[in-house]
């Protein structure tokens, strides 16, 4: 994948990386069966230990934001974070993305619908690669999302990103979500590209 945003990203080597994907995969695994299981009081309290004794396992390798991994490898759908949902690219240009993604119960609203938050999340997500694709580093200005019909979760749902329009430090982007034939969100976003030392 070409991208001029993403390349200054750490990378690990690719035994600690493929090891760091399979622990964020394992997180979200966890995240769902929390999410849709009914443990009685014992059990739950017993795996809340658990759960604690293996974040402090993990505190003697704590990194600062620039060489932590979770957010970074550019390289997994899930750029090895469990913040936001796993997107499949199937096809990628500076231009134009289009892949598939699937939400669990870990992003349930109620009645079946993803929580309405989780929509953008994913938008930005979409366009903030797309946006920085083969362009220096941008920032999300204002991010403007359409529910035409709830979103299911457990479902595999295809999704759109095109660049409308460049105007100097502006990138318009729209895109939509669909489930089968029938688009459930669409999308429109400006982003615009930071200026030297711009955080
Ligand atoms: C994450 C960064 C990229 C890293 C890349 C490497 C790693 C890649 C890894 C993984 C892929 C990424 C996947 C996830 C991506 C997620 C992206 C996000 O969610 S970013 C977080 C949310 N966004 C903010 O926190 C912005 C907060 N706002 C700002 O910082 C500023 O407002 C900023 C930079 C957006 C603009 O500020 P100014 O001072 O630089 O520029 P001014 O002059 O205000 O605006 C420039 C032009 O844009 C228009 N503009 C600005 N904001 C607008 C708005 N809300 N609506 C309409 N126009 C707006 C203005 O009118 C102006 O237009 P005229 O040049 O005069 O024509």
């Amino acid at each position: 994948m070409t991208s001029s945003a993403w390349a200054a990203q750490t990378l690990a080597d690719q035994e600690t990386g493929t090891a760091f994907e399979h622990l964020i995969g394992s997180l979200r695994g966890l995240q769902d069966s929390v999410t849709s299981t009914r443990p009685p009081a014992e059990v739950a309290l017993a795996i809340a230990a658990e759960l604690r004794a293996v974040a402090h396992r993990l505190d003697e390798f704590g990194v600062g934001e620039a060489d932590q991994l979770a957010g970074a490898q550019m390289d997994y759908p899930g750029r090895s974070q469990a913040c936001v949902p796993v997107l499949d690219h199937t096809a990628q240009s500076a231009d134009e993305v289009r892949g598939t993604l699937q939400l669990s119960r870990f992003h349930l609203g109620r009645n079946g619908a993803a929580h309405g938050g989780v929509i953008p999340l994913v938008f930005d997500e979409i366009f903030g690669r797309l946006a920085g694709t083969d362009r220096p580093r941008c920032r999300t200005a204002f991010l403007h999302v359409d529910y035409r019909e709830i979103t299911p979760i457990g479902r595999r749902l295809d999704f759109t990103g095109r660049v409308e329009r460049v105007d100097g430090r502006k990138i318009f982007v729209t895109g939509s979500l669909a489930d089968g034939d029938a688009v459930v969100a669409e999308a429109d976003a400006l982003f615009v590209v930071l200026r030297e030392g711009q955080p």
